[in-house]
């Protein structure tokens, strides 16, 4: 889909490099997320994709057309949600979502058709003769995500849908978009730093980080490759820390120990140390998180960069 895509920013005399070479491909009804922290490049990347910046180098094909030949081919065929909103203050939602479907060439009938399907695959029916400045930051994003899908594109890009929203609406807004996947098979990418949004929904994960991909895979297969699971054993006495045998790190009364599956090696480690008349008063088998993937990958974490 993507080879080589680059682009740059030049500010009077410095150079950004938003996206450094990105490579990636991404097969129908798959739902991808990328995940990387502030300011890695994700957002420069979606506006590539969806024909609203030129890349500076490299070439992509979206939807079966090419981003710099064929970009009235590739708008036609997506549907972009991006991080600001794509409905005016004061018109009625279903207004705004007919006037969208007009711009994309259907009849008023045949709009107006749409605009009644898109709101209720949102839930919005209920909300059509309000305007967006009356309502919530959730009720707001479904409204982005109506506008988004009312030419019936087969691949939608997201961008940090659930940004600055509330636990509640989160959830609400990440019903709609697995719903859209299962009701009518589309093609979803978004992005996202909440690591465990990532983790939960999408099959596929994409780790970018300084304009790079640095990691590609099911969110298992990146914990299992790159972090490892965990056993972590606090020990009744600190000295006995020497007569563990295997490689481990310590922090404080605690001892972490790598091994390939936490929950069968843990009660293994507890029978040994036991053996060896070593007391642990408390035992824990972790697999590590999305956020662990990344600091393995980078000795930083995504979370605090996120704060
Ligand atoms: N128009 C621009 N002019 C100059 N620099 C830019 C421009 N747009 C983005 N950048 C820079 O490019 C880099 C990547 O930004 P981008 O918005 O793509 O990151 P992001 O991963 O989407 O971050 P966020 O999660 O904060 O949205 C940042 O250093 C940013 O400051």
């Amino acid at each position: 889909m993507t080879a080589g895509l680059v682009r740059h920013f030049r500010m009077k005399k410095t150079k950004v490099e938003a996206v450094r070479g990105v490579d990636m491909d991404i097969g129908d009804g798959e739902l991808v997320a990328l995940l990387g922290p502030n300011g890695a490049g994700k957002s420069t990347l979606f506006r590539m994709l969806t024909t609203l910046l030129p890349p500076t180098a490299g070439t992509a094909t979206v939807a079966g057309c090419d981003i710099t030949r064929d970009p009235d081919g590739v708008r036609a065929r997506i549907g972009y949600v991006g991080q600001n909103h794509s409905a005016g203050e004061n018109f009625r939602v279903r207004d705004e979502l007919v006037t969208q479907g007009r711009s994309h060439g259907m009849t008023r009938a045949g709009a107006a058709r749409r605009a009644d399907e898109v709101l209720d695959l949102l839930s919005l029916t209920p909300l059509a003769n309000r305007t967006p400045n009356t309502l919530s930051g959730g009720q707001r994003r479904r409204v982005d995500i109506a506008m988004g899908l009312v030419h019936r594109p087969a691949l939608l890009f997201l961008d940090e849908p659930s940004t600055g929203l509330d636990p509640h609406s989160r959830a609400e807004i990440w019903d709609h978009i697995l719903r859209l996947r299962r009701e009518l098979a589309m093609t979803l990418v978004l992005s996202t730093h909440y690591l465990e949004e990532a983790d939960r929904m999408a099959e596929r994960v994409v780790i970018i980080d300084h304009g790079r991909i640095i990691a590609d895979g099911t969110a298992d297969r990146l914990r299992k490759d790159l972090a490892g699971d965990r056993i972590v054993l606090t020990l009744d006495n600190r000295a006995d820390m020497a007569r563990i045998a295997e490689p481990f790190d310590a922090h404080g009364d605690t001892v972490h120990i790598r091994v390939p599956d936490a929950a069968t090696a843990l009660p293994r480690h507890l029978r040994a140390l036991d053996a060896a008349g070593v007391k642990v008063v408390a035992a824990q088998a972790l697999q590590p998180t999305l956020d662990d993937v990344f600091l393995a990958l980078t000795g930083r974490r995504i979370e605090q960069e996120a704060a």
